[in-house]
């Protein structure tokens, strides 16, 4: 029989599938942080238990850490509190921790794939629905809660019931100045904020394939945001060359089997999916959310939609209450909306090629006066190999804030936090109300489209500013 990718991948990792209960997956890989993971150890502590693989599981600091000091109370007690517990839990469990200020720490989604941790074939779980992001290795990979990352502790397996299949296949090639947080942002806008609800999407097609790692991981990242279970690419060429040698790679002859082990992983020429979504990539354009959801999304070039444009009453009502939120009226064009912050930053856009795309759009100009802008890399890796290049100078140069590796402003649990009404272009992934402070407003763009509105102090189409 034809087997998709995520076919291949469940059958390589089921260990038990009985009738009438919920099969059981192996996990290779576990990371955690220091939101989801205390409730998990106080429960293993309760029970008496140890880490079934305590060297299977890897954990960093970075939802609720300060981007201005490596000190662990630097962005306040109930932080400070939650470090200090992760980092106690840790020692205790025998569980490797990159802690404050060490080479690898970062967002945990950034430092699987940088260290070689996200290898393709295995699963990989945390208690974080970002997860999908290590997908772009072709790796199963998703987020779990809080009880099951007790139960992947205990056990190094979980249960899991199949997900269904769908592909997204984009045809072509982007135009020029298209990133993949366009193409995620068009795919989402066309699907709804639920339209892979319960599949595992599996994106292809050649403008899937023509991007390096990191843009495909920008792409699976979101993936939950449409509902997804998780996110796949299938590995390739750029897959294995981003692999080799990194500090948890397989090595030597295991690097051989790997590469041959990994070949196979591809869905067969005639399988099915249970839903299929083309698009075709010439089409899309610079993406811009005017709302709050993901789905509330346009090109840059567009206008904020009236509320009667739509037909179905629910999404009406949502247009007319996301308005509200964002302070915008209908008619007003993309364009014409001034910000007052930038975030350039995240699981989705905080990388080194993101850094390199926003520096090479703002060369030379200023940030406008009315913007606050800051630059959070994604990990200490990613920081130290942008100071290599020079772009930390660029960023500081133009006006931006350059500031240490962490979460940050995507979701506002440390002290980045927007005041009620400010207005903020973002790299990261939600839009949500109150997502980078009370009241704060959220437009999710690229990293070129992020530092041009710095630049010009409202959205705009990257090319158009100079
Ligand atoms: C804190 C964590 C549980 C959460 C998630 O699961 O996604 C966070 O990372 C987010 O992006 O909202
Ligand atoms: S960067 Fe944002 S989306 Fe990613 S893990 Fe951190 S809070 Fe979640």
């Amino acid at each position: 029989m034809a087997l998709t990718l995520y076919d291949k991948l469940w059958q390589r990792n089921l260990v038990e599938q009985q009738d009438g209960e919920t099969p059981l997956i192996y996990v290779n890989r576990h990371l955690i942080h220091e939101v989801t993971s205390p409730q998990a150890f106080a429960g293993l502590r309760f029970h008496g238990r140890q880490l079934r693989h305590p060297e299977r599981t890897f954990a960093t600091m970075d939802h609720n850490i300060s981007t201005r000091s490596i000190a662990i109370d630097a962005a306040g007690k109930s932080a400070a509190n939650q470090l200090a517990t992760l980092e106690k839990n840790c020692a205790e469990f025998g569980v490797t921790l990159f802690g404050m200020g060490h080479k690898n720490q970062g967002i945990v989604h950034v430092i699987g794939p940088e260290l070689g941790l996200t290898l393709p074939g295995t699963v990989i779980v945390c208690g974080d629905s970002h997860t999908a992001t290590h997908g772009a290795f072709g790796a199963l990979a998703f987020g779990i809660g809080t009880s099951e990352v007790e139960h992947v502790f205990a056990t190094q397996t979980l249960r899991q019931n199949k997900a269904k299949s769908m592909k997204i296949q984009i045809n072509g090639k982007v135009g020029d100045g298209i990133s993949a947080k366009d193409i995620i942002l068009a795919i989402i806008g066309k699907t709804g904020s639920a339209g892979a609800a319960g599949h595992i999407v599996e994106y292809c097609g050649e403008a899937i394939e023509a991007l390096s790692m990191e843009q495909r991981m920008t792409i699976c990242n979101m993936s939950i945001e449409f509902g997804a279970k998780a996110g796949l690419v299938a590995p390739d060429e750029i897959t294995f060359t981003y692999l080799e040698g990194r500090d948890y790679s397989p090595k030597g002859k295991l690097w051989d089997q790997a590469i041959a082990d990994w070949k196979t992983l591809k869905t067969d020429p005639d399988a099915e999916f249970d839903r299929v979504l083309i698009m075709e990539a010439a089409e899309i354009k610079p993406q811009v959310t005017w709302g709050t959801s993901l789905d509330q999304v346009v090109a840059i070039d567009g206008n904020v939609p009236h509320p009667d444009s739509y037909d179905d009453a629910v999404e009406k009502d949502s247009c007319a209450k996301a308005l509200q939120y964002m302070g915008l009226t209908a008619g007003t064009k993309i364009s014409d909306i001034n910000i007052s912050h930038v975030f350039i930053g995240s699981c989705t856009n905080s990388r080194i090629e993101d850094l390199r795309a926003a520096a090479n759009t703002i060369q030379g100009q200023q940030v406008s006066k009315d913007v606050t802008a800051i630059v959070v890399p994604g990990s200490y890796r990613v920081k130290e190999q942008a100071e290599k290049e020079g772009l930390d100078e660029i960023f500081i140069e133009a006006g931006f804030e350059w500031r240490l590796p962490g979460c940050s402003m995507c979701l506002a649990m440390n002290d980045d936090v927007l005041k009620e009404g400010e207005r903020c272009a973002s790299t990261s992934n939600r839009n949500f109300e109150g997502r980078q402070g009370r009241g704060s407003r959220t437009h999710i763009v690229s990293p070129e489209l992020a530092a041009a509105a710095a630049i010009a102090g409202r959205l705009i189409e990257p090319a158009l500013l100079n």
